[in-house]
């Protein structure tokens, strides 16, 4: 049970709470530590519903605040977002491996370097990826056998790994993706226990995790570094992000670092691949779960497709499958929690937020806010149908962030999950696997716990 902290003073309308339960007044220092670290989408959906729109929490010595309300998100992610920088904290404990990347830098060097990228994520640009999507989910499904169960998440990762790799860096990477695949999972295990971690472990600790940890971005960068080498050898311009990124030149006419080329990188396999394939497998959980809801589905599938392949011509056609991905990342947002840092002492909304503040938005409370969506707990894509998007405040729903941040991949994104969805259900019916059931782990991003087992069957 918590309960609203009035022994605290209480500046402007500010609110604190603490736990009472379970002696948790003894360990001040720690705070709600052990409460996000045990229960994360729980504790922080119970904070919100509980206390409103705007949390104090105590996180170790780190003053934190739960936003709630979109207006507010609004503000910290679009109207002041000069005030805030992405989460010190956070980052700093994922900075090895993103280094200065898209994801992680700030200020004019951040500006530069997305201007850069961004063409490889709009337009035609966009739609040349089309074909890679579908031909590559076409060959993973052809691999499907009916009735044998598989890891359906398993598959998701290994199929937008493939398609990130060959769409943006012109790459295969078929013989490396069960080594990135394990890489990649043993690289965010360790930065999500880092991040619930109050101190800090040195690497040099030879610690099991530390080790797969290690050996986990060394892999990663000999693949980079020979996605790199590949296309210095070959010294053409392809016209994919790769090629953009490294015959850029600054200001000084020097190209990027192979450090930089490598952080770029690194950032947008990771940060593309993982929440992309997350968007789908939840997708299917729900698919599996409301056969009635995947039929619907099918049937748009096959009326706007018949037995032919899927192109980007197609998308405008398929809105039931796009609001299928809509529904489902309203539900199940892979990006589940998104921070962000007060520069200095400001007023959001008529709160005071000190510099130093962290200030958590998650898409997980916000999504399933009644006050926002009719019946949020269901799985009803229809809902979008009526231009629901237009009609709810513009932060009532944001699994791609928003503001000068808002992710880069957003549209990438969309018509990937939109293309291999449909690709997906014109070959098979897919029902859950009983016996495994799936469990949200909200890690850096929200995976589920041991896969997602499926048994497929081929439509007639
Ligand atoms: C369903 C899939 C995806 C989801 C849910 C997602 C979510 C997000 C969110 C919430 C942010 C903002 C984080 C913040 O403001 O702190 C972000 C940023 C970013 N995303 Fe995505 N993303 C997805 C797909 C992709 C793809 C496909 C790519 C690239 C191929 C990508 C690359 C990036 C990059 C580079 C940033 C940093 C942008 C910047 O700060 O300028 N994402 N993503």
């Amino acid at each position: 049970m918590r309960t609203l902290d009035t022994s605290e003073p209480r500046t402007r309308n500010a609110v604190s709470i603490r736990r009472e339960a379970h002696g948790l007044r003894g360990v001040p220092v720690i705070g709600h530590l052990i409460d996000l670290a045990r229960d994360p989408l729980g504790f922080l959906s119970d904070c919100a519903r509980e206390y409103g729109d705007v949390v104090a929490l105590r996180l170790g010595t780190w003053p934190t605040l739960l936003i709630s309300d979109p207006e507010l998100i609004e503000a910290v992610l679009v109207k002041d977002h000069r005030s805030f920088v992405k989460n010190s904290f956070f980052w700093r404990q994922v900075t090895a491996v993103f280094g200065s990347g898209l994801l992680t830098s700030e200020g004019e060097f951040w500006q530069r370097q997305r201007r850069l990228a961004a063409p490889a994520f709009a337009g035609k640009r966009l739609a040349t990826y089309g074909d890679v999507m579908v031909h590559h989910t076409q060959l993973m499904l052809d691999g499907w056998r009916t009735g044998v169960s598989r890891d359906l998440h398993a598959d998701m990762m290994g199929l937008t790994l493939k398609i990130a790799a060959k769409t943006l860096f012109g790459s295969d990477v078929h013989e490396d993706v069960i080594e990135i695949d394990q890489a990649v999972n043993d690289l965010a295990d360790e930065m999500a226990s880092r991040m619930a971690r109050p101190f800090v472990i040195p690497d040099a600790v030879p610690l099991p995790e530390h080790i797969r940890y290690r050996r986990g971005l060394r892999k990663i960068e000999q693949v980079i570094a020979r996605i790199v080498n590949e296309r210095r050898v070959r010294n053409e311009d392809a016209g994919d992000l790769l090629s953009m990124l490294m015959l850029a030149r600054d200001e000084h006419g020097h190209p990027m670092s192979d450090r930089q080329l490598r952080d770029e990188a690194i950032t947008i396999l990771l940060a593309g691949h993982e929440t992309t394939a997350l968007a789908l497998s939840w997708a299917w959980v729900l698919l599996a779960d409301h056969p009635e809801v995947q039929a619907g589905l099918a049937g748009e599938v096959s009326e706007v497709l018949g037995d032919r392949a899927a192109t980007v011509e197609d998308l405008p056609r398929l809105r039931f499958a796009e609001q299928v991905v809509t529904e489902a990342m309203r539900l199940y947002p892979p990006a589940w929690l998104i921070g962000r840092e007060a520069l200095h002492d400001c007023e959001i909304g008529g709160y005071l937020v000190h510099a130093g503040t962290t200030i958590y938005m998650s898409p997980w409370v916000v999504h399933r806010n009644p006050r926002c969506f009719e019946q949020p707990e269901e799985f009803r894509p229809g809902r979008w149908a009526g231009g629901l998007g237009r009609q709810i405040p513009r932060f009532a729903y944001f699994p791609f962030g928003g503001g000068p941040r808002i992710c880069i991949g957003n549209r990438f994104a969309m018509m990937e999950a939109v293309l291999i969805l449909a690709t997906m259900v014109q070959r098979f019916r897919i029902e859950r696997q009983k016996d495994r059931p799936v469990i949200p782990l909200p890690s850096i991003t929200l995976r589920p716990k041991t896969g997602v087992w499926v048994v497929p069957a081929t439509r007639n």
